[in-house]
């Protein structure tokens, strides 16, 4: 079931539409990450959903409950939402406890209670003792535990979360990503989280929805949208990607300067077309050749796997590779056995059309 339903909504600011037509469905506990360039309207969105920007056309749905659509709008404080902010916005002259308490002490009289949650909630985010300090004595990271502590003390069902990891040191980002990923899956709370770094968008969410300039170009698993990308716009945002040209043989062949590559799955273009294979770094191996296809152009060692460019009839190939290779110029090219992904030049020209 849906816990978040939005179609087909408009939003401008000064009358310059910024989000035209949009529509997105988020699971019950799932986590959806909103990911593309600066200025594309990722956070205009966000701000739709919780109620903070006039939604001009369409309908917004949160857990059953229509809160944008036929000319109304439910007020931001009974949407149910918990907000997290790449800035934390945590109250300065407020220590920890009173600052998670805040958005409960509006909706709850009973002190001792309020207490007891507060508790609950700074163990929850690994705070516990900290109660007393103020932000200006904890870390980054501690600074954004008690900004998601204060959101999940009023039990929200769907948490939007802003940048949130944006300003925290990138040895602990890593940690944390995986701990708030736990909580939420745990309290069962189905979240939109808002970032540029496809890293802690392939960490964080169960799917993504790649944007481009107000639109959505394609939303599906983060592994789906990197292994399988429908477009080039997304192969690119996404990682290196190597175009090889490329025409269909057959259902599951593709003949290209390399050779000819066999595809795992059947390719969806007729014999004939003409087009682009889109290879990963990690989809290709080489291997020492005297007499190989390509000749090692550049080698970078980056620890986990070492970059290396290769010249292979007339096109340069990035592909990773695990250990630098002895210094040798030839090696043979050839392609993991994989289902391939191919661009075709007729589809890209309708795609341009539409
Ligand atoms: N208050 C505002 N008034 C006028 N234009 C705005 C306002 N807020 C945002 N915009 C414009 O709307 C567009 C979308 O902005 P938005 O903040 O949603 O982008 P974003 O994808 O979240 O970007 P970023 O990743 O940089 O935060 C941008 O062109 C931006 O300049």
């Amino acid at each position: 079931m849906a816990a978040l339903t939005i179609h087909d909504i408009c939003c401008s600011y000064n009358g310059k539409p910024v989000l035209d037509g949009l529509s997105l469905n988020v699971e019950r506990n799932e986590i959806m990450c909103l990911l593309g360039a600066s200025g594309c309207g990722k956070t205009t969105l966000l701000k739709a959903v919780a109620g903070l920007l006039p939604v001009t056309q369409g309908e917004i749905t949160i857990n059953d409950q229509q809160v944008n659509g036929g000319g109304q709008a439910t007020v931001p404080e009974q949407r149910n939402i918990g907000m997290i902010f790449q800035d934390y916005a945590l109250f300065p002259h407020l220590d920890v406890a009173q600052n998670v308490a805040f958005g409960l002490q509006s909706k709850e009289s009973n002190k001792a209670l309020i207490q007891r949650r507060v508790k609950e909630v700074l163990a929850l985010v690994n705070l516990a003792g900290l109660g007393d300090r103020y932000p200006h004595q904890l870390s980054g990271g501690q600074q954004q535990r008690v900004a998601i502590a204060r959101a999940l003390i009023c039990q929200p069902q769907l948490m939007l979360l802003d940048e949130p990891f944006s300003n925290i040191d990138t040895q602990v980002r890593m940690r944390l990503i995986g701990e708030i990923r736990t909580l939420l899956k745990e309290q069962g709370i189905s979240a939109i989280f808002v970032t540029h770094s496809k890293e802690e968008a392939f960490a964080f969410s169960d799917k993504l929805a790649l944007f481009r300039e107000g639109q959505i170009e394609q939303v599906g698993r983060p592994q789906t949208l990197y292994q399988h990308p429908q477009t080039p716009f997304v192969a690119d945002f996404l990682g290196q990607s190597n175009y090889v040209p490329a025409t269909v043989h057959n259902r599951h062949t593709l003949v290209t300067p390399i050779g000819p590559i066999e595809s795992q799955v059947e390719l969806d273009a007729e014999p004939g077309s003409e087009g682009r294979l889109l290879l990963r770094p990690r989809q290709i191996q080489l291997t020492e050749h005297e007499q190989g296809n390509g000749r090692v152009l550049e080698q970078q060692f980056l620890g986990a796997h070492t970059r290396c460019l290769v010249e292979c009839h007339g096109l340069t190939l990035e592909v990773s590779i695990n250990e630098p290779l002895p210094a040798v110029s030839r090696v043979q090219v050839s392609v993991t056995p994989h289902a391939l992904t191919f661009f075709s030049e007729q589809a890209q020209r309708r795609q341009a059309v539409a």
